[in-house]
């Protein structure tokens, strides 16, 4: 279980959270939502320890995040950030290899473990077959996977992902948050991760946070989260929320908001869930 407790944090004078708490459970698909500059990223920082809270504590298993050491920490819990260089000349095993580095020694020469463990993680990937390949002669798709499984060598509990499916057609984001999905429910890892697209958070995602200017609006199921009041509040836009008849789950579409002149459809509370 991890406890976010009354978090305020930001950079030098600038304060971005503002007394944030949450809780979550080793069993959620966790889901950071908001607008631009509401705060995500820098939840996720404060989470994965890469900036200090100006007030308030993160806890894992009621253990500070404080009091663990570097590779410690890095055994714990695993980040991608949004932006990653894969610029440089690597190929797909010696990039994936990075993510081995806590367990390490100090000389970095990989040992069988290490092999193994990049093994194990490119065939639950399907990308044996990129092993040799240079990262930069991949599509994005098939770079975000190996992203995902440079995080997946580090073998944490904990997998943290800031908008793992930006840039991506709706096939290959699909095929993310499934990727995702599998380890949260059949390899029983705590997936945490930031969402842009609130159809795609509200079909994965077992709980969802709403961030608002730092702080949190709403949290919980997606059903209480995704409810037109908050999303066209926080977003200042116009919506509809449906549920998915497949799914079961609530699916956000935007409206003109001036309605629409072929149906003659006005923004009646009734046409909007
Ligand atoms: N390194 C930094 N130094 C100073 N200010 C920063 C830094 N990183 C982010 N900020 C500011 O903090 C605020 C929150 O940024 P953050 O990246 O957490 O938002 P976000 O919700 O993740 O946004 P987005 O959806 O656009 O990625 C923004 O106003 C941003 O300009």
């Amino acid at each position: 279980m991890i406890r976010i407790e009354n978090v305020s944090a930001g950079y030098l004078n600038k304060e971005v959270l503002k007394n944030i708490s949450c809780d979550i459970d080793k069993k959620d698909f966790f889901g950071i939502i908001g607008k631009n500059g509401a705060g995500k990223s820098t939840l996720l920082k404060v989470l994965c320890n890469l900036i200090k809270p100006y007030s308030g504590n993160v806890f894992i298993d009621d253990r500070n995040i404080n009091s663990f050491s570097r590779k410690e920490f890095a055994k714990t819990i695993s980040f991608l950030p949004q932006y990653i260089d894969t610029s440089l000349s690597f190929t797909v095993s010696e990039f994936i290899m990075f993510g081995r580095y806590p367990y390490m020694n100090m000389f970095k020469i990989p040992s069988d473990d290490d092999y193994a463990a990049i093994k194990k993680v490119m065939n639950f990937l399907h990308i044996k077959n990129f092993a040799e390949k240079n990262i930069n002669e991949l599509s994005g798709g098939e770079k975000q996977i190996v992203l995902i499984a440079q995080v997946l060598v580090q073998e944490t509990d904990i997998v943290v992902f800031d908008e793992p499916t930006s840039h991506l057609d709706i096939g290959n984001q699909n095929d993310i948050l499934e990727i995702l999905k599998k380890l949260n429910e059949k390899c029983d890892k705590t997936v945490i991760l930031t969402l842009h697209d609130l159809n795609a958070a509200g079909e994965f995602c077992s709980k969802l946070v709403l961030i608002e200017n730092g702080s949190v609006c709403r949290q919980g199921t997606a059903e209480e989260v995704l409810n037109y009041r908050d999303i066209e509040r926080v977003y200042n836009t116009t919506v509809v929320v449906k549920t998915n008849p497949i799914s079961n789950r609530p699916y956000v579409i935007p409206v003109s908001k001036t309605g629409n002149r072929h149906t003659g459809f006005g923004l009646k509370k009734k046409n909007r869930i």
